[in-house]
């Protein structure tokens, strides 16, 4: 996703609901009614429905907006292919407007005030109460039957969002939502659909074609310049291979092994597994060297060290300092298992001097801890010293310790990119939805990651396959972001059982599997 290349009308990008409003009106603008975007709409979602269910009774909750008019052109489409439709509407029948009022008249059967509880002989309920305008939290009756929906055994069809559901965070707004089987949305995927919680509310997404034309992607976020081209600085995406796939290191021919790039891990006095996870990661992912870099005295802490990385001890502060001079360690990374010591602050002020790729993990993010001590350093004195090519992988935890602002409150795509604006750095903000963010704006949500991948060391793993990747000259975003799907995708590869020792084990099929003699551009699961 350089800002060379076009990704605007990349099938992973991801709309605001307000981007998709925009999306619509152009739509509009260029021709297309909106009573025929709806008609697309409520005629793609119950062939949705159709290919999954076999006909029954179904409910459909219809709200007062346009989320509601869809639920009317489902229920015409359900009730003539021979389904039983029950039409529930939350609110009064002259109230609707628009696009919604238009498509209750096309509506032939009862419409009844919407129930507390859903009956039980209902096969299927097709949640068509709020999508893109859901403005506040649910309550009164319609809180009452989300809650009955949930505690039911009818599956559910979520039309656009599962209701409750802020489609720009995920979050469930009031804590309440309805849990749906299937999500049927429209152009394309929001981030509420891939941030949690509401990727577990979804169920399986499904996005459908409804006619809006592509080219409206060009115009819908951030600021145009004359020309109208738009900023990629503001553009939001699910991981995908596709985004990084071109800028992807791999060994050439012509190759040496000083193109393919040196990294360097700094490794600390006790825990000695975690440096040499990441080190070794580095080294699978294709660096062409890798320096394990301990001091002089725990050099026995790391006797087990794979034979491929280099394992050098330093004596004193000059002496490491002297071992990262060389200009063709062309990635640093700092932070697992080094310990949170004051020589840590200054070894990371030191290492960014040197503008280098860095990546700072771990201990190297909760060293700057405000708190920590009267004496030490603030995440302020770390974001100034930031100037080169730099990662932060934090978790939640390392997170709040660098941004305690930003941590209480705010939803994880908003407060990532605000943490990269304010440090400078691309920050990776770990999780089941990782989100990778620019100081520029560029988002990205990874969604490939298995439970699994929650086990000690995989963090340290991480952290060496970005520097693995930085370090072979990949742009440190795309680097960032690649690493993150290899690190799902190796996981799931694996199964259960896994280990951390594992994921640099697993790579190499991972990779022969996307690699370009394999024909494959991009994964749709
Ligand atoms: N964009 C497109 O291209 C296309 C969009 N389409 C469809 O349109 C949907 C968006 O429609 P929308 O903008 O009318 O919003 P929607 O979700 O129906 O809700 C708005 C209404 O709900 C109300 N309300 C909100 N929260 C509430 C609460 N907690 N409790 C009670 N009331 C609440 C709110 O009231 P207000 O806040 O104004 O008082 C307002 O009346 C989108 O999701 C998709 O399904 C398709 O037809 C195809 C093309
Ligand atoms: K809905």
């Amino acid at each position: 996703m350089s800002h060379t290349q076009d990704f605007h009308d990349s099938e992973f990008r991801l709309l605001t609901p307000a981007e998709m409003g925009r999306a619509d009106t152009a739509a509009i603008a260029s021709g297309i009614a909106g009573t025929v975007l709806m008609e697309n709409a409520g005629a793609a979602v119950a062939q949705a429905i159709m290919s999954r269910w076999p006909p029954g009774r179904a409910l459909v909750a219809c709200g007062p907006g346009n989320n509601g008019g869809d639920g009317f052109v489902i229920a015409r489409h359900l009730a003539a292919s021979g389904w039983q439709v029950d039409l529930a509407l939350a609110g009064e029948r002259q109230a609707l407007r628009g696009d919604a009022a238009w498509h209750a008249q096309q509506w032939q059967g009862d419409v009844s005030p919407l129930p507390e509880t859903v009956p039980e002989s209902v096969d299927l309920v097709v949640d068509a109460l709020f999508g893109a305008g859901l403005a506040r939290p649910l309550e009164g009756v319609v809180a009452r039957f989300v809650e009955s929906v949930n505690a039911g055994t009818a599956p559910v069809c979520a039309v656009d969002m599962p209701s409750g559901i802020d489609g720009a965070t995920g979050q469930a707004l009031g804590g309440l939502a309805v849990r749906a089987d299937l999500t049927v949305t429209f152009f394309r995927k929001k981030p509420g659909h891939v941030l949690l919680p509401g990727r577990l509310l979804c169920g399986e997404v499904a996005v459908v074609d409804i006619g809006i034309p592509a080219h409206v992607l060009h115009g819908l976020s951030g600021a145009s310049d004359e020309a109208g081209s738009v900023d990629p600085g503001n553009l939001v995406f699910e991981n995908d291979i596709s985004l990084w796939h071109d800028g992807y290191p791999w060994p050439s021919m012509e190759g040496h092994k000083y193109h393919r790039g040196h990294t360097v891990v700094i490794g600390g006095a006790v825990m000695a597994g975690a440096a040499r996870l990441t080190a070794t990661a580095a080294a699978r992912i294709g660096s062409g060297l890798t320096t394990l870099l301990v001091s002089q005295g725990s050099l026995p802490l790391y006797a087990s060290t794979p034979a491929s990385i280099m394992l050098q001890g330093w004596q004193d502060d000059a002496g490491l300092h002297s071992q990262l001079r060389d200009p063709r360690k062309s990635a640093i990374a700092v932070g697992p298992g080094a310990g949170v010591q004051r020589w840590l602050e200054q070894l990371v002020l030191h290492v960014l001097s040197l503008r280098r790729v860095t990546v700072l993990d771990a201990d190297a993010l909760s060293v700057f801890e405000k708190t920590r001590s009267a004496a030490s350093l603030s995440p302020s004195d770390l974001f100034r010293a930031i100037e080169g090519p730099c990662v932060l992988t934090p978790h939640e935890g390392e997170f709040a310790r660098l941004f305690p602002s930003l941590a209480a409150n705010g939803d994880k795509l908003s407060k990532t990119r605000q943490a990269a604006r304010e440090s400078g750095a691309i920050v990776l903000l770990k999780g089941a939805d990782t989100v990778i963010a620019a100081p520029d704006g560029r988002a990205v949500i990874n969604t490939n990651a298995p439970p699994t991948l929650a086990t000690g060391g995989a963090g340290d793993v991480l952290t060496g396959m970005i520097a693995g990747l930085a370090a072979q000259g990949m742009p440190v975003f795309e680097a960032a972001c690649a690493a993150a799907w290899l690190h799902g995708e190796v996981a799931r590869a694996f199964g259960p059982g896994l280990i951390a020792d594992d994921l640099p084990a697993g790579l190499p099929a991972v990779l022969r599997l996307i690699h370009p003699a394999s024909g494959r551009q991009g994964m749709r699961r």
